[in-house]
């Protein structure tokens, strides 16, 4: 991933993460769940360029199939930022979009986290980051890790954040060929809700589960089958909601040839694990 900055004009990186876990511990009143998940970053993700307006007004190219330019989360953010601070200011916004969407990568919330830093340094408003994570909890549970960008145990929504030191190894990410929404997989009375509170993570998170995995496997025979088809190669799991999944190996070389056998039937990607976003690199914090 490049960046650049100028006065003007800045390019960010948007990465992606994975859920190395996620536990379920119950529903709030709000309908929101309380649960338990590590957030890791991989070195794989889209980029965003932010061009100054001086009129207030935000463009965004190319539109994303399917999401209306006022439902993407990068001009939510944007609009967001903008009333927050009351700033005059506006921006072309530019993204190459490399990640699935609706994959449980978390490309959506990584994208608005990018814009929130971006346009944050862009008009020099001089937020902190706590700032701005709030402002991104608004738009989404997953925001905020994006914003600190660093490894995290997360508890709350998602939102409670602690940094953890991972080690850092590289992943196949496959994207089955189903959609699955986050919503509707929260929704489903038949999600587990009441798993126990860790007191402390294990050394080895491959011990623990993801709750929606089951549920979403038993609704999307797609993921079910790309989960049994990594688990011939490593350890493997469903990230998020899915309905991407994800297998861990001790080198590039083993996850390239992993990913070469998948690629007639998959479409996917080969990352490094990372514990520090690389968009903290190109932020002058
Ligand atoms: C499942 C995770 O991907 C784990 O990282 C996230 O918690 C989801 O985060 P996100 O996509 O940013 O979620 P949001 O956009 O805030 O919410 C999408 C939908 O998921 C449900 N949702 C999300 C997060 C959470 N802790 N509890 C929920 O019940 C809500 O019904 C909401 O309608
Ligand atoms: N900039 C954006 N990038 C991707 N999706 C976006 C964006 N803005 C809005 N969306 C909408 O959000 C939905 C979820 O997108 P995203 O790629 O973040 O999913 P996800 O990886 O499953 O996220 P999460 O794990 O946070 O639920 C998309 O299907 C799309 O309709």
């Amino acid at each position: 991933m490049t960046a650049q900055t100028t006065n003007t004009a800045l390019t960010l990186p948007s990465p992606a993460k994975l859920n190395l876990f996620l536990h379920i511990n119950g529903r709030r009143t709000d309908g929101y769940h309380e649960l338990q998940t590590v957030f890791q970053f991989v070195d794989y993700g889209d980029t965003l360029s932010f061009h100054l307006r001086s009129d207030g007004e935000f463009t965004l190219s190319p539109s994303l199939p399917g999401v209306a330019d006022a439902d993407n989360l990068i001009i939510k953010a944007a609009k967001k930022l903008q009333q927050a601070t009351e700033c005059t200011l506006g921006a072309d916004i530019k993204l190459e979009k490399r990640l699935p969407m609706g994959g449980g990568i978390g490309g959506g919330s990584s994208n608005a986290a990018t814009t929130l830093h971006g346009l944050n340094q862009l008009w020099q408003l001089g937020l902190s980051e706590a700032q701005l994570a709030d402002i991104g909890l608004s738009l989404g549970a997953d925001v905020p890790v994006f914003v600190r960008g660093k490894a995290a145990y997360a508890e709350g929504v998602g939102e409670k954040l602690r940094p953890v030191t991972l080690p850092e190894p590289w992943y196949v990410v496959l994207r089955p060929d189903c959609h699955v929404s986050t919503a509707e997989v929260f929704c489903d009375p038949a999600l587990p809700r009441n798993t126990k509170k860790l007191e402390k993570l294990p050394e080895d998170l491959w011990q623990l589960n993801n709750d929606c995995q089951k549920l979403v496997c038993d609704k999307h025979p797609a993921v079910e089958k790309a989960l049994q088809w990594l688990l011939e190669y490593a350890p493997a799991r469903m990230t998020g909601t899915g309905s991407c999944v994800f297998a861990q190996f001790d080198s590039q070389i083993q996850a390239n040839a992993c990913l070469a056998a998948a690629a007639d039937t998959y479409q996917g990607f080969v990352a490094q694990g990372i514990n520090s976003s690389p968009l903290l690199k190109y932020l002058n914090t």
